[in-house]
């Protein structure tokens, strides 16, 4: 079994898309990505965009835990340094991990990369890290819908957070971004200031959960941040489509 330390550092899994040989321990992860959370929390500054936390009290679970939220644009990076826990890793695309400077830096701060075009290789790096989140203690933030979505409603949710906390036997904490369809829209090149409401809503429990009840798990929490996504953004029953 492997330790998430070991994910993170120079992992050998074949499933593992993490280059052989390049070190970057646990801890040097929290590090960095503390640095990278003081840095980013400044350009809300610079962006005119403010935000207004609630229920952070709701990711303190013992343990450890599967945060999932919606996913609109680059600026979830923001908002993501906002309310981030200083136990947390990241899933993210293989591809960023490419991106030049920004990607050695993700790729310090510890983010889990996956392989989105190979369900079987995503599949076997999301079994190694519920194998090992419990040992190192560490929360998971994935993003569900599985790529950006800026049009003010979520995309159906992918399956790979729920069954990983259920096969970890973890929580599921959902986080919710208001839209940022008002004051964000490159198509129209539209980028004003504006408010973003966040809220951390309760930890839906999975112990004693198997394979079989994901699917239930994953509609569950698919309704509750649909409901919250629209309460936040100021549209109770259907979503305005920005496009
Ligand atoms: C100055 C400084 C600047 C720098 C600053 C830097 C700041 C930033 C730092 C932070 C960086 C953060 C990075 C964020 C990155 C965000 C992203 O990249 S989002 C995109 C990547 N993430 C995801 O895709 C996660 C969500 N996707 C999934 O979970 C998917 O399920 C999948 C695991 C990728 C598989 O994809 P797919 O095959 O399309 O998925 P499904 O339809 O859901 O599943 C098919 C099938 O397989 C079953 N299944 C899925 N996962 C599992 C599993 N883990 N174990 C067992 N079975 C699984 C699923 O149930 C389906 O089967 P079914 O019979 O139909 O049910
Ligand atoms: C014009 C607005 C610019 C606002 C800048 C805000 C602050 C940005 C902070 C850090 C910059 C580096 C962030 C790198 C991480 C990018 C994460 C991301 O958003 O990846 C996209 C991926 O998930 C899904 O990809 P696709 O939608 O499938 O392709």
């Amino acid at each position: 079994m492997f330790s998430l330390t070991e994910l993170l550092s120079a992992s050998t899994h074949p499933g593992y898309s993490r280059p052989c040989g390049f070190p970057a321990l646990l801890l040097t992860a929290f590090l960095f990505c503390r640095i990278i959370k003081t840095v980013v929390k400044t350009f809300k500054y610079f962006f005119g965009v403010r935000f207004e936390v609630k229920g952070l009290e709701n990711f303190e679970v013992e343990g450890p835990a599967i945060i999932v939220s919606n996913h609109q644009s680059i600026l979830d990076m923001m908002g993501l340094m906002e309310v981030l826990p200083d136990d947390c890793v990241q899933v993210g695309k293989k591809e960023l991990m490419y991106a030049g400077t920004v990607g050695l830096i993700i790729y310090l701060g510890g983010v889990i990369f996956i392989n989105r075009k190979s369900t079987t290789s995503a599949k076997m790096v999301m079994a190694e890290v519920a194998k090992t989140m419990a040992a190192d203690k560490v929360k998971v933030w994935v993003y569900p819908e599985g790529t950006r979505n800026c049009t003010g409603d979520l995309l159906p949710f992918k399956k790979g957070a729920f069954h990983l906390a259920v096969q970890a036997q973890v929580p599921v904490i959902p986080v919710v971004y208001s839209s940022f369809t008002t004051f964000y829209n490159p198509k129209k090149n539209l980028f004003t200031s504006g408010k973003i409401k966040v809220e951390v809503l309760p930890a839906i429990e999975t112990k004693g959960l198997t394979s079989g009840d994901v699917s239930d798990l994953t509609d569950r929490c698919f309704r509750t941040m649909r409901e919250t996504l629209f309460r936040l953004s100021g549209c109770p029953s259907e979503a305005k489509d920005s496009s």
